[in-house]
């Protein structure tokens, strides 16, 4: 298993490319399954998630090939299989997504519960209540979901979600684009990834208004048609290395980086004494010279602060002057990692859902343990800021969902390599 080692204390200097975005690309990728055209999707993120997407994908008939550069073409001329097995959906959460677009366009599916990032419950009742709006029989039975359509098929029909659910709201998205007549989503998503599938869908030949509203209307097609999509800019992985750049002092363009879709956490960042700004093409972030200040945030559907990025401002406020409290509201089991932030000398205290963070002067190298996809790079962020190595282990759970972070990280100068541990003795 391989792990990472960081000699902290360099600055950042340079630029980043961003990629597409992990979390749009994996639904836009179930959208595959809705057309029997090539869907050919640019600037495609390459990382553990998409290539295991892809493989669940080939199960079911699809062709996956990833073309030149950021480039993946998804052809489901013939859904040969409507069976997820559990070994191929355990592993993430985006996997789910394939149950929708099945039953809609082959009448019938059975797909095991998924996995993900162990941060919290994570039923899918509100997934499975809107297929039934949809007019879907559905059985739960030795862990899988049994999705059965009408004759005739899947129908238009009104989705009032009781929380705004991304993976519900975009689950709906799909399944809709299929169905008879008109579906509306009230209390719909509102992230960037949403409007993302909703223009995907509306070229592939759906109607879709409202994407980034709280109220979505779906019209649904007989047949849908393939094209060519650009996955949008990755927004945490911006925020990943904003936040990381802000941790270690220097100045960083982020190319590709959407300066629009972090608005909740440049303003954290501008509150702590960061400089962020928008640039063409991307945006600029720049350190140099005084601590960070302490600052509060509370993670809140978009467009407030992201859960995907809450681990990482933390990491930040380890070492800010003065107290900041975190407060987590979306995810009930989402500071696995202020423990291993404890053993490069951060004073974290955690009740329930809040976290106090008493910024100390500096943090000192440790050895440490990925927990989950986002903490594991706080724990890379902490690790470029502290003095001396730390070795974040379980490396895995990075590769999930970021493409490249040694060599985009030194790139601008930081120390940083992937070991593969010898093995136990
Ligand atoms: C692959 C992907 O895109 N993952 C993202 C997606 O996850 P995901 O789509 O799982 O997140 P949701 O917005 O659905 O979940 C938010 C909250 O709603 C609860 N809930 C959700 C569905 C449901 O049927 N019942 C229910 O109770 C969840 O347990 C959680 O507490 O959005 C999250 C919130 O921005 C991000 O952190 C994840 O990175
Ligand atoms: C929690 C995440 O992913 P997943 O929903 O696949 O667990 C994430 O991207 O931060």
């Amino acid at each position: 298993m391989d792990r990472i080692v960081i000699q902290g204390g360099a600055r950042l200097n340079g630029r980043i490319a961003i990629s597409g975005a992990k979390n749009s690309a994996l639904k836009l990728m179930a959208a595959a399954l809705l057309t029997d055209e090539p869907l050919i999707l640019t600037n495609m993120p390459r990382l553990a998630d998409s290539r295991f997407m892809g493989h669940l994908l080939a199960r079911l008939g699809l062709r996956v090939e990833e073309g030149p550069g950021a480039q993946m073409q998804l052809h489901a001329d013939e859904i040969t299989d409507t069976f997820a097995p559990y070994d191929l959906v355990r592993k993430m959460r985006a996997t789910f997504n394939v149950l929708g677009p099945l039953v809609a366009r082959e009448g019938r599916a059975r797909v095991s519960l998924p996995g993900g990032c162990a941060i919290g419950a994570r039923p899918v009742d509100l997934h499975l209540k809107a297929l039934e709006t949809l007019g879907a029989q559905i059985t739960l039975e030795e862990g899988y979901v049994d999705a059965r359509a009408p004759a005739g098929g899947l129908v238009g029909g009104e989705v009032d979600l009781p929380f705004a659910s991304v993976g519900a709201t975009e689950h709906t998205m799909l399944a809709a684009a299929l169905a008879r007549g008109e579906t509306v989503i009230e209390n719909a998503a509102r992230e960037p990834e949403i409007a993302d599938l909703a223009a995907c869908l509306t070229a592939m030949g759906a109607e879709v208004e409202g994407a980034g509203s709280s109220t979505i209307r779906i019209q649904g097609r007989e047949r849908l048609k393939g094209v060519t999509h650009a996955v949008v800019g990755d927004r945490i992985e911006t925020a990943t290395y904003a936040l990381a750049v802000a941790a270690a002092g220097g100045d960083v363009v982020l190319d590709g980086a959407v300066w629009a879709h972090n608005k909740a956490l440049w303003n954290a960042m501008n509150e702590a004494g960061v400089t962020v700004q928008p640039v063409e093409g991307g945006v600029r972030v720049e350190r140099n010279g005084a601590r960070v200040k302490g600052v509060d945030i509370e993670t809140q559907p978009y467009p407030g602060f992201p859960t995907d990025a809450q681990a990482q401002f933390m990491a930040l406020m380890t070492t800010a002057e003065g107290t900041s409290v975190i407060r987590e509201t979306i995810f009930e089991n989402r500071f696995m990692h202020a423990p291993e932030l404890t053993r490069l000398g951060a004073d974290i205290s955690v009740n329930g859902n809040e976290a106090v963070v008493r910024g100390v002067p500096r943090l000192k190298g440790a050895p440490v343990m990925a927990t989950d996809l986002r903490a594991s790079v706080s724990l890379v962020i902490a690790g470029l800021a502290a003095e001396g190595e730390t070795v974040v282990n379980r490396v895995y759970h990075l590769d999930r969902g970021f493409e490249r972070l040694e060599a985009k990280l030194s790139g601008c100068g930081a120390r940083i390599e992937r070991q593969s541990e010898p093995a136990e003795s």
